[in-house]
């Protein structure tokens, strides 16, 4: 059992996905980090999910950024989406993460706050 899965698309992300740790680490919150991109391996992604007993996601991808809104197809569980700024100082992917089709909700911090990702699955789990 993990409260939070950390899923970044590429090891590139990783600085990211630190700031996610470093305020979860300061927490009782359980969490599970792995590298598993949308685009890339979905065969991968999908045996994850469906296997995850994780309650909140925090999804970290640079560039096209389907990760998060990929993940929100796959779950009912809450989404946390963090832009990487890889290109285009994260626009393209902020832009990505922010602008899901109505019925699939994807929560996108800002570009690089893994940190505020990491703060507001703590306060998704507070409610639980
Ligand atoms: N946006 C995605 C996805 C995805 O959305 O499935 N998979 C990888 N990526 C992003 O590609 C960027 C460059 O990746 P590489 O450094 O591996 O070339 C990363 O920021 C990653 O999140």
């Amino acid at each position: 059992m993990v409260d939070i899965a950390i899923i970044m698309g590429s090891e590139s992300d990783r600085s990211v996905a630190n700031r996610v740790t470093g305020v979860l680490d300061g927490t009782d919150y359980s969490y599970d980090v792995q590298v598993i991109s949308a685009h890339r391996n979905p065969d991968k992604l999908d045996e994850y999910v469906s296997q995850s007993d994780s309650k909140v996601y925090i999804a970290i991808a640079g560039l096209s950024a389907a990760l998060p809104g990929v993940i929100a197809s796959k779950t009912k569980k809450p989404v946390i989406g963090v832009p990487v700024s890889a290109k285009m100082m994260g626009l393209d992917a902020l832009l990505s993460t922010a602008q899901m089709p109505p019925g699939v909700p994807v929560a996108s911090v800002g570009v690089d706050n893994g940190a505020n990702a990491a703060h507001l699955a703590i306060r998704i789990l507070d409610l639980i």
